[in-house]
């Protein structure tokens, strides 16, 4: 084996043309279950690693004329050395290398990824001592240059999960059509080893258990918190983590979102920005863990919303009300049908459309905002939502109201930093700012701010959004739109194209902050997919406000630029 010294580090900028093909290491090794070396290995500083098979054991690797096969390290998430005393040759050590490139599937026309996973035997000496030591540094040097770009380089708000990590995994078993239990044992944890991401599982067993486990438990114990459910349960957790003395640090921890429910679009969203297409279902969740393999985490940002009844909510994916909400809360009936829920609701709110009266007002997102000193204060009273416990989860259109679960409450906690104040609002008894804008338009169809790109696992609704833009994209559709035309643009939102369509009842501006207050109380109103019960909203972007676990991006250099 060959160990080449000197050079750049792995992922390290300014290194000379050329260099990704320089040979890190390169050695003959057995491809398991061959113990005898058949292969020619060698690790390039370009993060691939080449494969040539040997027809005997030829002492010159660069001389074989067998071809090359390659595994890039991008698609890496772990690499082990180990020996088997009870193997058939004990001096023995081995390697082994867990990839999950893209591989198009025969039945598909798009690409997904798929688990490639080879162990070599290092056999080079007689002695187990020094064939583990030539194990462990191909492991090593394996692991560092899979390791995605440094988040040292300058500008970069980019993080990195630690080696070994531990993270909180909460699972929602009834989300979606109640697979995610048996989809994290089989697909996530067999991958978390391979990463070496140690877990604490906690299966939620009622609505808000999430949200108090958050808040309660001590979060020293993890480097991320993971949500093994649909968007509902990441909601919980950051309203959680947003009721604690400590929010501003534990803000910090980064989030995870594994798709395991039925809409999935902040998973759907996230593997948007990373530029690897549509994926849905099973795709979406192994991409979406192969981005926690690889523990790349950024900045999110977060909507603080404010309800005339006193609740202050955060959120990280959408606010709304009217058809788009109501398709929401109506197509929870056909959970089992997964994703499709939302195509069988839409169809079925079309035959029986409805018009919501309401004023909508918005600080747009290029206006400068004068100083305000009549914004929200600080101080208990808002605090996240102490009334959370009055949680409506329910059914509609069935004849039932939501239920309303009452908890008891908990006494508020000294903040440390005090709290978040919404410098952008005024109390709901005052008139908006004057620089705000007034819809002059009091009839909607739909409302929807939408702080990510994706609305669902296949609807992408704000194409343009980022994870930290410092905006919330408000999406409206006023009365008098036909049902062939929202059908047009249900079908255009599939590939994010709706908007050129130029409906003139399809509005959209980016804002900054926004007023809703419904002139007549229908329907419901939802947060994250949640359900609020209607009533005058209000809320503004909080820029960076958490951090948020996201994929490696494609085409934009070695770090996303800096948001
Ligand atoms: N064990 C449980 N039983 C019933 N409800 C639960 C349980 N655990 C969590 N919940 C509640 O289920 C609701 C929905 O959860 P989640 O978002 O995970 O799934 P989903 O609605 O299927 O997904 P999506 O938001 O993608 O459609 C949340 O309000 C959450 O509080």
């Amino acid at each position: 084996m060959k160990l080449m010294e000197g050079g750049s580090a792995p992922g390290e900028e300014g290194a000379p043309r050329g260099a990704a093909e320089e040979v890190l290491l390169s050695g003959l090794f057995g491809l398991a279950p061959a113990l005898k070396p058949n292969y020619a290995l060698s690790l390039t500083r370009g993060a691939e690693l080449l494969m040539r098979r040997q027809d005997a054991a030829v002492a010159v690797v660069a001389s074989s004329s067998a071809p090359v096969s390659a595994l890039s390290l991008a698609d890496c998430i772990g690499c082990y050395a180990f020996q088997r005393h009870d193997g058939p040759e004990p001096s023995a050590a081995y390697f082994t290398v867990f990839c999950y490139p893209f591989k198009k599937s025969w039945w598909d026309s798009g690409a997904s990824r798929h688990r490639v996973a080879k162990t070599f035997c290092v056999l080079a000496s007689a002695e187990a001592e020094e064939n583990r030591r030539v194990a462990e540094t191909w492991a090593r040097t394996i692991r560092e240059l899979a390791l995605p770009p440094s988040p040292k380089l300058a500008g970069a708000t980019n993080g990195l999960l630690p080696r070994p990590c531990r993270v909180m995994v909460l699972l929602n078993p009834q989300s979606g059509s109640g697979r995610a239990l048996p989809l994290f044992r089989s697909q996530v944890q067999p991958m978390l080893t391979e990463a070496n991401i140690a877990f604490d599982l906690f299966v939620t067993e009622k609505p808000t258990h999430a949200w108090d486990l958050v808040r309660e438990e001590d979060m020293s114990r993890w480097d991320a918190l993971v949500a093994m459910a649909g968007d509902g349960l990441l909601y919980e957790m950051i309203n959680g983590i947003m009721e604690r003395p400590d929010w501003r640090s534990v803000t910090q921890k980064p989030l995870c979102i594994l798709p395991g429910g039925s809409g999935n679009a902040l998973a759907a969203s996230l593997n948007h920005y990373a530029g690897k297409g549509n994926f849905v279902k099973e795709d979406l969740l192994i991409n979406c863990t192969y981005f926690l393999c690889k523990g790349l985490h950024e900045p999110m940002d977060l909507v603080s919303l404010r309800t005339a009844s006193g609740r202050r909510l955060f959120s990280c994916l959408s606010f709304g009300w009217g058809f788009v909400s109501d398709v929401d809360i109506a197509s929870e009936r056909y959970r089992k049908l997964g994703s499709a829920r939302f195509t069988v609701g839409t169809f079925q709110l079309l035959t029986t459309l409805q018009v919501y009266k309401g004023r909508l007002s918005y600080l747009p997102a290029d206006e400068q905002s004068p100083a305000s000193d009549s914004s929200f204060p600080t101080g208990t009273q808002n605090c996240p939502s102490a009334e959370h416990h009055q949680h409506h989860q329910g059914s509609f259109d069935n004849g039932t109201l939501p239920v309303r679960i009452l908890l008891p409450p908990v006494p508020p906690s000294p903040r440390e930093g005090g709290d978040l104040e919404d410098s952008l609002l005024v109390p709901f008894e005052q008139p908006v700012p004057k620089h705000w804008t007034v819809v002059p338009e009091e009839e909607f169809v739909s409302i929807v701010c939408i702080y990510q790109s994706h609305l669902g696992a296949d609807l992408i609704l704000a194409p343009n959004a980022k994870l930290c833009d410092d905006a919330i994209h408000l999406f409206y559709l006023t009365a008098g739109v036909s049902r062939m035309a929202m059908v047009k643009i249900f079908m255009a939102m599939e590939r994010g194209t709706h908007l050129t369509l130029n409906n003139p009842y399809l509005h959209y501006v980016p804002v900054k902050a926004f007023r809703l207050e419904p002139l007549e109380p229908k329907g419901f109103m939802t947060v994250d997919g949640e359900v609020l019960a209607c009533q005058p909203v209000q809320g503004q972007i909080h820029r960076r406000l958490t951090r948020i676990i996201s994929g490696p991006s494609e085409g934009l250099g070695p770090l996303r630029k800096e948001c």
